[in-house]
Parts: C-alpha cells; structure tokens; sequence
C-alpha cells in the first residue's frame, strides 16, 4: 500500500528531511511513524499525499508512481486517502454534517447518497446525536473525532493521521487509537505519526523510526 524504496528529500535551500528512506506497508497494515521534532515525518506523510516530490528514490501508494504523477492525476491519489490532522482542520462556521459532507460534496456525489454516508461515518465515531451542532459546541475529543469522520466518510483505502491525539489526554487518546483499530479491522490501512511514545507502548503495533531523515528501524513487532 505504502512503498518507498530509497527516498530521500532535499528542500530547497535545506538539507536532507528524508536521507535514502526505505520501508512498506503492507495493505491492510496498521503502523506507527514516530522521530522527535524535525526527523521528517511530516515530509513523509507529504510525500505519500504528493504534496511534496521525491528529491531521490520512489514512493508507490496504492500502485501508483507519486513522483511521475501529473498534476491532473494528483485528486485521484488523494481521493483513496483519509488526512487527520492534529488541530482537526473543521470549519467552525459550519455544522458538524456540513464538515463530514465536504469531501464527498467535492466528489459529486447526490444529496441522498451523502445524507446516508455522512450519518454513517458519524455514527462509526459515536456522534450521530451532534450532527446538526456548531463544532464549536463540542469538546476537544468531539472535534477531533468529526475529523475522523471526514477522514472515513469517501471510504479510502489509506488512512494517514498526523498526531491525532497531540491535544487529548491519555484517556481520550486511547479513545482515539481504538477507532483507528475499527477502521483497521474493516480492512483500510493505517498509519499514525506521533511523538507519543506511552501510546505507542500500549498497543502492539510495528513502528517506524526516524531520526534526522534517517529511517532507524521498521520493524515488524514480535507476536
Ligand atoms: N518546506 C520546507 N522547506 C525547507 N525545509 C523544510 C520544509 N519542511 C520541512 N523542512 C525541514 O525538513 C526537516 C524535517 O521536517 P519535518 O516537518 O518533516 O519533521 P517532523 O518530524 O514532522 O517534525 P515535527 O514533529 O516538529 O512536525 C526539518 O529540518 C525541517 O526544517
């Protein structure tokens, strides 16, 4: 699902964020990416969405080439991936279902069919009863998992999560990490970087890691 072979990535003007990175996650994985602050995981989560290109090497998403994609195939890689941000990215003007339809409104698809969808992904993240809340009137976790629904509700295949559970406390964080679990177990693919090393502790996952653009292990968690 995730290949890299060899990736390295030079911004302009900088140095290496990702020096000769290797690693594959297979479909139907779920994994962790961890590194302190600047060992390149967000270039790494870039590179996958095709925000950024490969200096070096190749990313495969999906069967995809990222570094020959054209610009014109680049919505059609995005639409098999699901982004969670840290800080949940929602519009705060808008209802709870205006946020979780957005993805699917750009998609095209008919009102019917995203009035279902949308109560669906809700109902998945347990918050059916707040769909026509103002997400302002929600708390932190509440926020972050409408952010979940909007990642799940086109139904990707790769789900991509950067520090989801950076403003929660360890409860709730777990909360968090059990939905990924779900969506995991339905069959997508999962991968979540954060610095949260307790939270990785409790869950038998394989972690990748890296430090100073280097990937330092990709290990593959004993059973
Ligand atoms: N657009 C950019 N232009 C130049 N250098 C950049 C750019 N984005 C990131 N870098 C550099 O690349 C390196 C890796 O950054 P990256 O954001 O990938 O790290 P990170 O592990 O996600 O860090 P954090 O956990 O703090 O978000 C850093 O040295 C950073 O300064």
């Amino acid at each position: 699902m995730i290949q890299f072979e060899q990736v390295s990535k030079v911004y302009p003007g900088g140095r290496n964020a990702l020096d000769n990175v290797s690693f594959h996650v297979k479909p139907g994985e779920m994994a962790f990416l961890t590194g302190h602050s600047g060992a390149g995981k967000s270039t790494l989560l870039k590179l996958i969405t095709a925000i950024e290109r490969p200096t070096l090497g190749k990313v495969t998403i999906n069967g995809a080439d990222v570094g020959a994609l054209k610009r014109q195939q680049v919505p059609f890689l995005r639409r098999s991936i699901g982004i969670i941000f840290q800080d949940h990215n929602l519009l705060m003007d808008r209802s709870v279902y205006d946020n979780v339809a957005l993805p699917l409104l750009i998609e095209g698809f008919a009102e019917r069919e995203i009035g279902m969808r949308v109560e669906a992904a809700l109902d998945m993240v347990g918050l059916a009863d707040k769909i026509a809340y103002s997400p302002t009137q929600l708390s932190g976790g509440e926020q972050q998992r409408v952010g979940i629904a909007r990642a799940v509700v086109a139904r990707p295949a790769l789900l991509l999560a950067d520090e989801p559970t950076g403003n929660l406390d360890p409860k709730l964080s777990m909360e968090i990490l059990r939905l990924f679990e779900t969506f995991n177990s339905a069959g997508t693919t999962v991968l979540i970087a954060t610095h949260d090393l307790g939270l990785i502790a409790r869950m038998r996952y394989r972690t990748l890691t890296l430090k100073q653009g280097r990937m330092i292990s990709a290990d593959e968690v004993a059973a």
